[in-house]
């Protein structure tokens, strides 16, 4: 069947759940991304890395029409985002489940009640159906022993599955994530990542991460797309990538700390900052 906004859209990929056509955009006057096209093939893992600053997290925010482009097209499958009105955005908000940085857990509601919160808020299920959701959420992230514990009873990495398991209530077929690695020992790093390449093949999910992390992100992509100097630098499997010789690659993929990408952030010649050379 084909979808009733199809039309509209020449040119989309059938194969995309999340589609950017041409797409600039940024904060006021200021042009953060520009005609970025990118494909996210249904069930698969894209990560998306590059430099601090360079619009990841902008991307993730077009997705969720948090942000709405300068122009060009955020197609949510087939759908473009702009068409929406406020119920269609709602709905379109609700295939889609978000993980932020340190993914904040509410503190005075148990691990349970955490998880149990947007199903209370939003499916409209029976207390007994929320329970046995509940409960597989939490099996799903290894955590259903934990599930009368308070958020300050339990670890960083347990808190972080926590709210991944709260994410993934609503069963979503996009999950978002941004850093989810972001503060955890490597052995937390590594669950998580294996958390979220598991549940992308179990629940037969979409996923796009933002990470710094290459070596995490690099073991659960699919694709790899860097994000820098207003736009999509690179793009490739993480062997491709590893293999790459661009420069912005290599900096990046060998963490060192100059390269294309400055370390300092520009400013007047050091010579003239601290007067060598006048008398
Ligand atoms: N709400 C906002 N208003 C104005 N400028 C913003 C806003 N949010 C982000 N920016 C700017 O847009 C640029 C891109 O930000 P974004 O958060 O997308 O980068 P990022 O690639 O995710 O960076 P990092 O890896 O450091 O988190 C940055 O220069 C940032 O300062």
């Amino acid at each position: 069947m084909t979808s009733p906004t199809a039309p509209s859209n020449p040119g989309r990929d059938p194969n995309a759940l999340v589609e950017l056509q041409h797409v600039t955009c940024g904060y006021g006057e200021r042009v953060i991304l520009r005609d970025v096209d990118l494909v996210v093939p249904r069930g698969s893992v894209l990560a998306l890395m590059g430099t601090s600053g360079g619009g990841k997290t902008t991307v993730l925010r077009l997705i969720g029409r948090q942000l709405e482009p300068m122009s060009g097209k955020v197609l949510f499958d087939g759908t473009d985002l702009a068409t929406l009105g406020r119920d269609g955005l709602y709905a379109a908000r609700r295939r889609m489940g978000m993980l932020f940085q340190f993914g904040a857990l509410f503190t005075d509601l148990s691990v349970f009640d955490n998880v149990a919160f947007p199903l209370r808020e939003h499916s409209g299920l029976g207390e007994a159906i929320i329970r046995d959701l509940v409960l597989m959420k939490l099996n799903a992230v290894g955590l259903r022993g934990a599930r009368d514990l308070m958020p300050s009873e339990v670890s960083g990495g347990m808190a972080r599955r926590v709210a991944l398991a709260r994410a993934i209530a609503l069963d979503p077929e996009l999950m978002l994530y941004d850093e989810p690695f972001a503060g955890l020992d490597p052995i937390s790093m590594g669950v998580a990542a294996r958390l979220i390449r598991e549940l992308n093949r179990a629940l037969g999910i979409t996923s796009i991460v933002v990470s710094h992390d290459v070596d995490e992100t690099f073991s659960i992509a699919d694709q790899v797309v860097f994000i820098a100097n207003g736009g999509v630098v690179a793009q490739g499997t993480p062997a491709e990538m590893r293999a790459s010789e661009d420069p912005l690659v290599r900096q990046f993929v060998d963490a060192q700390a100059d390269g294309p990408v400055r370390f300092h952030y520009p400013a007047a010649s050091a010579n003239e900052d601290f007067q060598v050379g006048s008398s």
